[in-house]
This record gives structure tokens, C-alpha cells and sequence, in this order.
């Protein structure tokens, strides 16, 4: 399969006054030279702690932030320079869905009503067809007509965010971006609405970009992840790959935390504990962005910041204890 999506070098920073309005202007770099591709039909996981940048590289994608430097292309074709009428196809072909389905949605406008707006917004249906569509979306998502009148605090959290992939799926997409979808969710409905998603996948050949910091989630739920730290990509691999032979160090922390089903696996595993807080990302460490943190840094780290190398077949890493493949 060919990639759908390929980010390259994508940077976004955010202007930060410090010392009030006569202060010195500088740049939080969110984040800074992340490239990673999708192929058609798969899953890409971004994971990692709050803060290192796994939303703004979404809403980047979706061109909901401006990028400072970088492509983000699809089928090729870079959509970052796009405007006007090539802007809108582009955003027909990328939606969102959003972390909080209790926050996302508009409380006074019905259901039907929140599904047909993407469709209101970029496409130049005919009212009788927007209709049509929105009906066979409520039952694609698992919800009922009659619901179709109500407003979104008549609904369950699960069924508000199903409300919401509805929307995103209004436009008939190929990329869906789905930002921590379920961490607002009590775990019993997470599932159905995985499910949910995974059966969509199948059913419209969907691609998803997957945002999440719950690795247990993304287990099921991914072909590939990117694993973020400070607005860096750290590690990339394929999902059994990094799953059984994690190499960042910060990664293997991240994975010890993730409760196995597996009774060996669970006992071989020790929890990893990270310790501190990440550094100001106003002032991230010259060297490897994770040296503060990391129980096996050494000076070089904090020196020289690590490229990310391809050290086996599809498994790239920053960090300068992986040693080169033989
Ligand atoms: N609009 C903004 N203005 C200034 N700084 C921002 C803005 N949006 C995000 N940031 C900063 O950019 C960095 C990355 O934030 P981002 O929300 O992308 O991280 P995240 O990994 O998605 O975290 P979370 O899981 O908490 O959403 C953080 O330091 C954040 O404070």
C-alpha cells in the first residue's frame, strides 16, 4: 500500500511573550522536526507524556494550526501552501474528532444539525442529499433516528462521541485524526467506541492518525507508533516491533507502565519510573531532550542531540546508546 499521509520535517512554535508587553519575544517550539508517513488504510499512533506535542502535530495535519516549516502531504501532494477552493477539498479529505465529547459539540444545536456542519461548511450538496447522508451516518455509528432531534446533553459521553465521529465522517474522508478519542470515557464504553472506530476503518478503508498517551489503548488500536518527547519524535516502528524490543529508554519506561494480560510478560517487566518533570519546553536541554530524565544518559547526551536513525528494518530511534546495526 501506498502512504496516504507523509509529514516532513514539520515544525509549528508558538510566539510566547515573557516580561509583559514590552517583553522579549521568543517561540515555544511545540513542535520541531517530525517527519512520518501513513500508509492507506492503517493506523498511526502518536504517544507520549502531556505536553510533547502529539496535538499540535494533529492540528497541524488537519491545518487547524499554521506550520512553520514543513509538508505535510497527501497522496503526495504538499496541502500546507493550499487556499481558497484547494483548501476546502483538502479539509473534506482530513477531519477531526476530538478529545472531549462533552466540550466538542455545539449544546444548543440538535444532533443532525452537528453531523450536517462539516458537510454545510465544505461541501455544495443539496439539503435533501445532506439529509440523506446524515441519516446513514447516525446508523453507521450505532444510533437510532429518533435521535437524530435531540441535543448532545440528551446523550451518554459514548454516544456523543459517536456524534462526533459521525461529523468527521461526513464529508467521506480518507484521513481521520482522532485525538485521545476515548481517555474522557469510562472504560467499559472505550471499547465499544474502538471497536466502533476499527469497524469504520474496514468498512470506509479509513486511515488514522491516533493520538493517545495510553499505550494499552494504542496496543490495540495501531500498525504504527511514533513516540513523542518535547516536540521530538523519539522512536517510529511497527507496533510488534516496538511493542518486544522498545529502545529508547524513554519508550521502554512508557511500555513498563502498561499492564500485561500476559502473567510472564507481567512478572518479566519491571515498572520503569521516569523521574522529574519534563524540562521547560521554553528551554528544552542542548542535548538529547530526554538526558534529564534518563537513568542511562551519559555526557554525550547531554551534549549532542541524537538524530533519529533507522537501526533495523522500519525502526527508527534517537538515541545515542542504540548502537548501528552490524
Ligand atoms: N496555543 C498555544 N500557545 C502556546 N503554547 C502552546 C499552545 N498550544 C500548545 N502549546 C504548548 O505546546 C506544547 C505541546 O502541547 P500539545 O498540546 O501539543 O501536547 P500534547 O502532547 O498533545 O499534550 P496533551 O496530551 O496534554 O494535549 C506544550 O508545551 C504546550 O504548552
Amino acid at each position: 500500500m501506498s502512504d496516504l499521509l507523509n509529514v516532513e520535517n514539520l515544525c509549528v512554535r508558538f510566539e510566547v511573550k515573557r516580561g509583559g508587553m514590552f517583553g522579549k519575544k521568543s517561540y515555544l517550539h511545540a513542535v520541531d522536526d517530525i517527519s512520518f508517513a501513513v500508509k492507506k488504510g492503517e493506523t498511526l499512533a502518536i504517544v507520549g507524556e502531556s505536553g510533547s506535542g502529539k496535538t499540535t502535530a494533529a492540528l497541524a495535519v488537519a491545518r487547524l494550526v499554521n506550520a512553520w516549516r514543513g509538508k505535510v502531504e497527501l497522496d503526495g501532494r504538499d496541502i500546507l501552501p493550499l487556499d481558497g477552493a484547494e483548501l476546502r477539498r483538502a479539509r473534506r479529505r482530513v477531519q477531526f474528532i476530538f478529545q472531549d465529547p462533552y466540550s466538542s459539540l455545539n449544546p444548543r444545536q440538535r444532533a443532525e444539525a452537528i453531523v450536517k456542519e462539516p458537510l454545510d461548511s465544505l461541501s455544495d450538496k443539496p439539503e435533501a442529499e445532506k439529509a440523506e447522508i446524515v441519516a446513514r451516518l447516525f446508523k453507521a455509528v450505532g444510533l437510532r433516528p429518533e435521535q437524530q432531534r435531540l441535543f448532545p446533553h440528551q446523550f451518554s459521553g459514548g454516544q456523543r462521541q459517536r456524534i462526533g465521529i459521525a461529523r468527521a465522517l461526513a464529508t467521506q474522508p480518507e484521513l481521520i485524526i482522532c485525538d485521545e478519542p476515548v481517555s474522557a470515557l469510562d472504560v467499559a464504553v472505550q471499547a465499544q467506541i474502538l471497536n466502533l472506530l476499527r469497524r469504520l476503518q474496514k468498512e470506509f478503508g479509513l486511515t488514522y492518525l491516533f493520538i493517545s498517551h495510553d499505550l494499552g489503548v494504542v496496543q490495540h488500536m495501531s500498525d504504527s507508533i511514533a513516540v513523542m518527547y518535547m516536540g521530538k519524535v523519539v522512536e517510529h516502528a511497527d507496533r510488534i516491533s516496538l511493542f518486544s524490543n522498545p529502545l529508547h529508554p524513554y519508550t521502554a519506561a512508557l511500555l513498563s507502565a502498561v499492564p500485561s494480560v500476559d502473567k510472564a510478560r507481567r512478572e518479566a517487566t519491571k515498572r520503569i519510573l521516569i523521574p522529574g518533570d519534563p524540562p521547560d519546553p521554553m528551554n528544552p536541554p542542548k542535548g538529547c531532550r530526554f538526558a534529564t530524565r534518563c537513568p542511562l544518559a551519559e555526557a554525550r547526551c547531554r551534549e549532542t542531540p541524537p538524530a533519529l536513525r533507522e537501526v533495523a528494518s522500519g525502526h527508527r530511534v534517537a538515541c545515542h546508546l542504540v548502537p548501528d546495526p552490524a
